[in-house]
């Protein structure tokens, strides 16, 4: 049983309160979308005003990535967020960051640097493991509890999720605990179920596919975006060089055999593009598969109004749909009107569930609203979804009771 904010006693304590803000930022790492901010205000703020003194830990991007940048920004926008004072420290466990912990006063916070900045943070332990890396060695002896509210990292056993459990009394905080409520139960909802799989984590999708396909959670599994383009090339249609380059850039090129398998098994089920939107000297021209291969030069950035014409009429018969990803490269206007269209007939479904962190900048951007839970996780939700145990729940339930 996981202990939640209602078990604890917080004034005065010294929370170490890990979160879920990794963000869309641009090229010189101002935030795009600040909805997993948002997300975690509650938390915090449920803290802060039961006075505790807050110690807040974070990853941006990953290492070697374009977003893997400071998390100074994100401070200044919880800055203006919170109805407290909030401190950023360019460290993460480092001798300031300790201090900047210690000088805390009751109601106030501090956000610490990215933890990805920080080597083995980016590695995978067992709790015990992660509780003799260096950042929770020198940190945990500087705070009283942990709070992890960082349901879109849970999927991962990194030192500042399953450490800090295994030595300090630990909490799920707000988001972490109605993720879970929703997330680990979608067996209660309404069918017909339909999953749309959309973005660009192939690996997870057909992960998830195959479970909720084998489970017969899924009435039927609609593929977009880089998901679908695989199951495209699984089932022998050329989807163009500049595609085709990209999935195996992206180290997908085995899951093409594992989405045929797929199609193999549950085809029936799977439902892939019937036309895509290739850029053609930056305009969006579609294609039926009939009439594929594209050019060279000409990626596969969205699916085509064929393709949402029939996943519309299925959602229309949907009673619970469970989305993940967007169905094209909906950052380039032009290619953004699949997800849009799909994400408009996603929200009109009785139960309607989507997660990820670029779903829900897409759903901000093109102004979509009106789902029944918005996940701030992809990864996580899949996972969880798929029926893994997440370490981050796993940690918290074997953790030490105050
Ligand atoms: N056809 C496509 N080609 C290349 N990238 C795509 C395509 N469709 C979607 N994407 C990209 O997928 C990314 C989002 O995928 P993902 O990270 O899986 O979503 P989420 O964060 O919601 O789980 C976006 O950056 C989008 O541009
Ligand atoms: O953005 C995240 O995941 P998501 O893209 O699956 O929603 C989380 O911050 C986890 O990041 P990671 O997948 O680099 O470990």
């Amino acid at each position: 049983m996981i202990a939640t904010l209602d078990d604890l006693d917080a004034a005065g304590t010294v929370v170490g309160l890990r979160v879920d803000i990794n963000s869309p930022v641009d090229a010189d790492g101002r935030l795009l979308d600040d909805s997993r901010i948002r997300a975690h205000v509650g938390t915090i703020s449920s803290l802060l005003e039961r006075n505790a003194r807050v110690a807040l830990l974070a990853h941006q991007g990953r290492p070697g990535g374009d977003s893997f940048t400071t998390l100074e920004p994100h401070a200044d926008r919880l800055n203006e967020l919170l109805d407290a004072p909030v401190e950023y420290v360019d460290e993460t466990h480092g001798t300031s960051a300790r201090a900047a912990i210690a000088d805390l006063t009751d109601g106030t916070c501090v956000v610490l640097e990215n933890t990805r900045f920080y080597s083995e943070e980016y590695m995978e332990f067992d709790s015990a493991d992660a509780a003799t890396t260096h950042l929770v060695e020198r940190l945990a002896p500087v705070l009283d509890v942990y709070v992890n509210d960082a349901f879109a990292a849970a999927h991962r056993s990194q030192p500042s999720i399953v450490g800090f459990p295994h030595v300090l009394p630990s909490y799920a905080g707000q988001v972490m605990e109605r993720e879970l409520a929703v997330l680990d139960d979608i067996e209660s909802t309404t069918c017909p179920r339909t999953y749309v799989l959309g973005g660009a984590k192939v690996s997870g999708s057909i992960d998830a596919a195959r479970d909720v396909l084998e489970r017969d959670l899924a009435d039927t599994v609609l593929t977009a975006g880089v998901v679908g383009n695989v199951f495209l090339v699984a089932d022998d249609h050329d989807v163009g060089k500049a595609s085709t380059d990209f999935i195996y850039d992206q180290g997908y090129w085995d899951e093409i055999d594992r989405a045929a398998a797929l199609l193999e098994e549950y085809g029936d089920r799977i439902e892939y593009p019937r036309d895509v939107a290739v850029e053609r000297n930056g305009d969006r021209v579609e294609l039926p598969v009939g009439e594929m291969p594209p050019a060279d030069d000409e990626p596969a950035m969205d699916v085509g109004t064929e393709t949402l014409a029939a996943y519309e009429e299925i959602l229309e018969e949907s009673e619970t749909v469970i989305l993940n990803g967007p169905a094209g490269v909906y950052e380039n206007e032009t290619f953004a009107e699949g997800t849009q269209s799909l994400y408009r007939a996603a929200a009109t479904v009785e139960t309607s569930i989507v997660g990820g962190g670029d779903t829900a900048s897409a759903m901000n951007a093109l102004g979509i609203d009106g789902f029944t839970h918005v996940s701030t996780g992809g990864g996580a939700a899949l996972a969880l979804l798929t029926g893994d145990t997440l370490p981050a729940v796993c940690a918290l339930d074997n953790a030490p009771v105050s």
